[in-house]
């Protein structure tokens, strides 16, 4: 009883509780300054610094507790969501830049059926029931045969090889667990990735303010990872030059030297382009570039 009156009028946030996101969701939480000891075998816990208690659950179940409105804000991955069909019940808030997979149909790369087409009247198995159901009804429509989509729950990649099925349809990411079992792609269904969700009519409107404050703390977390501070020097005659190098997320912070002619320039960069960045900037006779990491922003 005691349990829950603790968590009655809290925001209710919902995480992975297993699986692929869930240590991503925990560095986020703690990114985010998120005080919370998770007890074991314990699915809710109360946060210490907000009036919120996160609940660990299967990333499967998340779209559904949060489009029902039971559970105020979740993360899950994009793929859960439309296999749940709460698509309309359901916001997604942010994109989290991780969790990115795409769910594939795959097939026995020396098999005979090599086309959707020709997989279209045989058995697939697949953990994305309603996802394939739709995919392969949209193709039986035009071939006339009955596609027979089976339920497992995880190692789909076993059911060709146990002569189960003539097909999958399965997440891939690196594509190492599909090529280890043979198998290859022949068509996306879709591409995916973590995404902060919340319910279209949430029924606490006095969460909004918090829900909104949880969402720019997340966000700059996130930002964080993404970009680095690149600060240098160049000849002001350059800094056109430069400045369309790295022109910045609004524009690039460009500051005097006690030298003149010269100038410092600071700017935000994608990390993933940053070591092509520095040899433009170094081509164009840019010094002392430094590159930064940053612990957390707000941009
Ligand atoms: N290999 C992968 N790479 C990146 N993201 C993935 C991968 N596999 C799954 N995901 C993402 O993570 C979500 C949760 O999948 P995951 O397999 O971790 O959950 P689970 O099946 O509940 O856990 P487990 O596989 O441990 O039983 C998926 O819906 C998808 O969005
Ligand atoms: O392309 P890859 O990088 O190899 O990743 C893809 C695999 O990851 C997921 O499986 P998971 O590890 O969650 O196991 P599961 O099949 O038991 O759910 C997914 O279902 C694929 O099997
Ligand atoms: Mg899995």
């Amino acid at each position: 009883m005691e349990y829950f009156e603790s968590i009655k009028d809290r925001l209710l946030f919902a995480i992975p509780k297993k699986g692929r996101l869930y240590e991503k969701c925990l560095e986020l939480l703690h990114g985010a300054d998120i005080q919370f000891t998770r007890s074991q075998r314990l699915d809710v816990c109360l946060v210490r610094n907000f009036p919120m208690a996160l609940v660990f659950l299967p990333a499967a179940d998340i779209p559904r507790f949060v489009g029902e409105g039971n559970i105020d804000l979740g993360i899950t991955g994009q793929d859960m969501v439309a296999e749940s069909e709460m698509g309309p019940l359901v916001t997604e808030v942010l994109p989290l830049g991780f969790g990115k997979c795409s769910l594939q149909v795959q097939v026995p790369e020396k098999g005979n059926l090599q086309t959707v087409e020709s997989l279209s009247g045989k058995r697939v198995v697949t953990s994305f029931e309603v996802l394939a159901g739709q995919y392969f009804k949209e193709l039986d429509e035009k071939t006339g045969a009955k596609t027979r989509i089976e339920y497992v729950g995880g190692s789909v990649e076993a059911a060709c090889a146990l002569g189960l099925a003539d097909g999958i349809v399965d997440l891939v990411e690196s594509g190492e667990t599909m090529r280890a079992a043979g198998l290859h792609a022949i068509s996306t269904l879709l591409v995916s990735e973590a995404v902060l969700i919340k319910s279209t009519q949430t029924k606490k409107s006095n969460h909004n303010l918090l829900i909104d404050r949880l969402t720019s703390r997340i966000a700059g977390v996130i930002a964080a990872g993404k970009y680095v501070l690149c600060n240098y020097n160049i000849e002001r005659i350059r800094l056109k030059d430069a400045t369309a190098i790295t022109p910045g997320r609004r524009a690039a912070t460009v500051s005097p030297l006690d030298d003149e002619g010269w100038v410092a320039v600071s700017s935000m960069v994608e990390k993933k382009i940053v070591a092509e960045v520095m040899d433009r900037l170094e081509a164009i006779g840019a010094c002392d570039i430094l590159i930064i990491a940053l612990d957390n922003c707000r941009v």
